[in-house]
């Protein structure tokens, strides 16, 4: 019983999340409003069918008006219903384009510690936002028509045909129930499907990132195995899908073709009069030809309804998915407060960090002061929490206890010292782009002059010798064709291109050999100046430029 209560709560969370993702003004409205229209154009049409054919025996001259009202009628009935597609795609590409947006926003703001591999949060950026684009652009407009129209088209054929009408209403009910049925045998079908396509989806993205480590380890068939597991899955589940569909589309036109046949009967009795059963109508060529013609118009709605349904089921399961995504966003950190002190320290009292989901503390019980315009080195083998202090100050590492004093404030208020500080981690991202793009990443005003000093300063001076373009020569987003030490110098002059009051520096000289290194740290030395920094390191001959050097792990 509570697993059923839970299962509806989720399913009502998601139309809930759906709802208000989608909500986009009018076009759902429009793309709706066509749809009507064309019930209307629709009966217009059977109008001019049916006195086509009583005017028949009076000449070409009496039928005209009236197969000129049926062709107008049909023509207009593409037009509504082209017009009314194209809304309905307008409407789900905003909905779209702002929900893409939203997630992206969520995912670059992940809380620390959050879940998710680059490769699934592409792939629900990509997929699981595109799977919401048959719920606007077609079921939203199929179901708000398919409330309206058929009762449209009932009130057209009552005029006409009371009995009819009855006959037609009669039949809604076992057709709704098959409907409803239908739908909800293949929604858990569908969602099965849609995560096992976004499980393919991120696990390949991933792999593709990958490849060179794969290939490296000699992984490739273990990993085109995994793939291939997936792959399976998505087929086996592909195939239910359609199993299901199959059938309910089937059970569904077997009412509708029931109704119509129904009428059909109805209307050719009656008019031969061989009804066995009294009626209170007797109708003419002309009521027959019009409720005929008119009888399919009931279901159509409800069958545009009916092959939409299983966009609405693509579209939740995606979001539970983008919702989750969505949760999981750190809260929004307040505007970035101006730091009262030009030059401020930084007061480290008792500071204890504790990444989520982990029994041990990465780092423990940790009180230092770093004076202004000091240099202070972390030193401390693999694993003492070096990377993991610096990444607290850029708000990347929770703080579990005790607190952070950035000059006069709590780095609790400021949320995190990025703005104000220069950073060169141990893995530098590297933009796709030119080796002059990825420095203008730290200030993207800085002049060519400045540009050139930078570089120099960082040694990338041999780097950019070897390229034909020099500093305009691309590099891809994983940095090919630069080694490791040509990676840290890059992120090393955007450190020095970057006016802040802070440094803080990841192991800068690492994978150098010694003459790069004392090149380096000559460099850093300059870049110090003036600023209050943090240098984590395992090079004694760098943590000999520190005002303290601090020793993390064992010696606490
Ligand atoms: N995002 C994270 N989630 C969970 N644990 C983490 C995370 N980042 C680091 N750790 C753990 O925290 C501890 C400290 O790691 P950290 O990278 O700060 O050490 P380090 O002293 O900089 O190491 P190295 O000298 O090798 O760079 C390690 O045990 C590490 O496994």
């Amino acid at each position: 019983m509570n697993a059923i209560a839970t299962n509806k709560e989720m399913a009502q969370a998601r139309r809930r999340y759906l709802k208000a993702a989608v909500a986009d003004g009018g076009r759902t409205r429009q793309s709706t409003a066509l749809l009507l229209l064309d019930s209307i154009a629709a009966i217009g049409f059977a109008g001019g069918l049916a006195g086509a054919v009583v005017a028949l025996p009076s000449g070409v001259a009496a039928m005209l008006p009236y197969a000129a009202l049926a062709a107008l009628s049909g023509g207009v009935r593409g037009l509504f219903a082209m017009l009314s597609a194209r809304m309905g795609a307008e409407g789900a590409h905003q909905a779209k384009l702002r929900l893409r947006h939203r997630i992206v926003d969520a995912a670059l703001h992940r809380a620390v510690g959050g879940t998710g591999t680059s490769g699934t949060l592409m792939s629900a950026v990509v997929d699981e936002v595109d799977a919401i684009d048959g719920h606007v652009a077609r079921f939203l407009p199929a179901r708000q028509a398919a409330a309206l129209a058929p009762l449209i088209v009932l009130a057209a054929t009552a005029f006409a045909s009371p009995v009819a009408a009855g006959i037609l209403a009669a039949t809604l009910l076992p057709f709704i129930l098959a409907l409803a049925l239908a739908g909800g045998a293949a929604a858990d079908e569908s969602r099965r499907q849609f995560i096992a396509l976004a499980r393919l989806s991120g696990l390949f993205a991933d792999r593709l990132r990958a490849l060179p480590i794969v290939l490296a380890f000699r992984a490739e068939e273990r990993e085109a195995q995994a793939l291939g597991t997936a792959a399976d899955e998505l087929a086996r589940r592909t195939i239910r899908v359609l199993r299901m569909a199959f059938l309910s589309s089937g059970a569904l036109e077997f009412f509708a073709a029931l109704s119509v046949a129904l009428v059909a009967v109805y209307a050719g009795f009656n008019l031969l009069g061989l009804l066995p059963f009294p009626v209170p109508e007797r109708l003419s060529l002309g009521q027959a030809f019009f409720v005929l013609a008119l009888a399919p118009e009931f279901y159509g709605p409800m069958r545009r309804l009916a092959a939409a349904y299983h966009d609405r089921q693509a579209a939740e399961t995606a979001a539970e998915r983008l919702s989750a995504i969505e949760a999981a966003r750190a809260p929004a950190a307040p505007p970035t407060p101006a730091l009262s002190e030009r030059l401020p320290g930084i007061r480290f009292e008792h500071v204890t960090i504790r990444y989520p989901g982990e029994d041990r503390a990465a780092l423990s019980d940790v009180s230092l002061d770093v004076a202004p315009g000091k240099i202070v080195a972390l030193i401390g083998p693999s694993g003492s929490g070096k990377s993991s202090l610096l990444h607290l100050l850029l708000g990347l590492a929770p703080l579990s206890g005790g607190r952070v004093r950035i000059g006069d404030m709590d780095l609790g208020e400021l949320g995190s010292i990025a703005p104000f500080a220069a950073w060169a981690g141990q893995a530098p991202l590297i933009i796709a782009g030119t080796i002059r793009d990825n420095l203008l990443l730290a200030r993207p005003d800085a002049s060519p002059q400045e540009i050139a000093e930078a570089v120099r300063a960082a040694g990338l001076g041999p780097l950019l010798l070897k390229r034909r373009c020099g500093i305009d020569s691309p590099i891809d987003a994983r940095g090919g064709g630069l080694s490791g030490g040509e990676r840290r110098r890059i992120a090393l002059a955007r450190a020095l291109l970057k006016p802040a009051p802070f440094l803080l520096l990841d192991e800068p000289t690492a994978h150098l050999d010694a003459a790069s290194e004392a090149d380096l740290i000559a460099t850093i030395t300059h870049a110090c100046a003036g600023r209050t920094t943090l240098i984590a390191t395992h090079s004694a001959r760098l943590a000999a430029i520190a005002d303290i050097v601090v020793r993390l792990g064992e010696a606490e």
